[in-house]
């Protein structure tokens, strides 16, 4: 018999942390190179919990995929449809939505190329010390059949999003066994199209057994802050079946709308967040709710979310009040980024160490999605991984 205990981890507070390569936060964008992922500040296993399937696709799969479906781009190099796709410099979460505009003609309605971007999700993730995601898309914005308005101009099909859901489904659980990680899914209302999130919710609901682990609703908050009772209602669906909630809020929007989240959606999790700072009442109450933030630096840079000098982020009030967060890449496509990038700006611009890598991280487990007896799987192999556990045999 074991007893397994926890105990602080040896060696924190003295930041083990390698040199960084930061040429894309402060001077000309280049594109990553082996040699930039080599720079790790935190080369243990990880937790990401909010990145979006739709904006972490390879651009080298855009470009196999449009030549397959004879779809025209503007360049057929990888390093080009990069620096197209890519935000250059600090903009507005409007202009960076519509960078989806560039390339998801391409892939939506197309059942091979929506298995292979989730499959290779996986394998970016497994690269990246990622051991459980969550990655989550809008069945819809990939769908060409029982979807109204159909999106990205295509002419109907017959992919629908539910089977899109099976899609991803199947591509993520390939991942899984191929690489070795846990991948779970997260599916998005999204605010301008309040008509879709009854179906969503029923896709939560039919899929939650096969990888479907929670609700969101991401959007621009910008255009419209208030939840629609289209989404209200879909989220009250969502609480009474027991499918867990996150919700888009405070990423530009203000502190209402994650009071809204929270109090109307019943929100678990509130994706960005960085606007709650704003209502020192309200943060100090979801403080206390232990509520989780699902922050990423370097998006919230590029969408003009947060102040673009680092050193005045919110993240680092999070941090120093020890609130409950985790770190996510949010769009790496683009953002033309990756899970080290954001690592390594926290470490260098806002001072995060090793030990709050580690909280962190145990705080982005405690919060996940999984069922109980898979999250304290997930939660140990972390503090193993840690040095945080001691497991006696008598
Ligand atoms: O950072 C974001 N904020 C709000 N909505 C977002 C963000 N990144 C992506 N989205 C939207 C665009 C995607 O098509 C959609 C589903 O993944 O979610």
């Amino acid at each position: 018999m074991h007893i397994i205990a926890r105990r602080a981890a040896t060696g924190i507070g003295s930041p083990v942390l390698t040199s960084l390569c930061t040429s894309r936060l402060t001077g000309t964008r280049r594109l990553y190179t082996m040699a930039d992922s080599d720079h790790t500040v935190f080369n243990k296993p990880k937790v990401e919990l909010h990145v979006h399937l739709d904006g972490a696709i390879r651009v080298q799969t855009i470009l196999d995929v449009a030549k397959r479906r004879g779809i025209t781009l503007p360049t057929d190099t990888e390093e080009e449809l990069t620096q197209k796709i890519a935000l250059e410099k600090p903009s507005t979460l409007t202009a960076f939505l519509e960078k989806f505009n560039e390339y998801m003609h391409v892939v939506a309605g197309d059942r091979e190329a929506i298995k292979r971007i989730a499959y290779e999700f996986v394998e970016d993730k497994a690269k990246e010390g990622v051991i459980y995601v969550e990655v989550r898309y809008s069945p819809h914005f990939l769908a060409n059949t029982q979807v109204e308005p159909i999106p990205w101009n295509q002419t109907e099909g017959n992919l629908s999003p539910d089977e899109v859901v099976h899609l991803v489904n199947e591509g993520l659980s390939e991942g899984e066994r191929a690489f070795n990680i846990k991948a779970r899914s997260i599916l998005c209302c999204m605010r301008h199209m309040p008509s879709w999130s009854m179906d969503v919710v029923e896709l939560c609901k039919k899929y939650r057994h096969e990888g479907v682990v929670a609700i969101d609703l991401a959007g621009d908050e910008s255009l419209n802050c208030l939840a629609n009772p289209g989404h209200r209602r879909a989220y009250e669906e969502a609480e009474r079946c027991g499918i867990h909630r996150t919700v888009h809020a405070g990423e530009v929007g203000p502190a209402s709308v994650v009071k809204e989240a929270v109090e109307v959606l019943k929100a678990e999790r509130i994706g960005h967040g960085y606007r709650t700072l704003e209502d020192e009442g309200l943060y100090r109450k979801l403080l206390a709710q232990n509520m989780h933030f699902e922050v990423c630096p370097v998006s919230s840079k590029l969408t003009g979310a947060c102040d673009p000098d680092f050193t005045k982020h919110p993240i680092i009030t999070f941090m120093k009040d020890k609130a409950n967060y985790s770190l996510n890449t949010d769009d790496p496509l683009i953002l033309n980024s990756n899970l080290h990038l954001d690592y390594s700006t926290v470490h260098r611009y806002m001072g995060f160490t090793e030990e709050e890598f580690k909280r962190l991280n145990i705080c982005s487990a405690e919060s996940c999605f999984l069922p109980d007896e898979e999250k304290k799987e997930l939660l140990d192999r972390l503090y193993e991984a840690y040095g945080m556990m001691t497991s006696t045999a008598f």
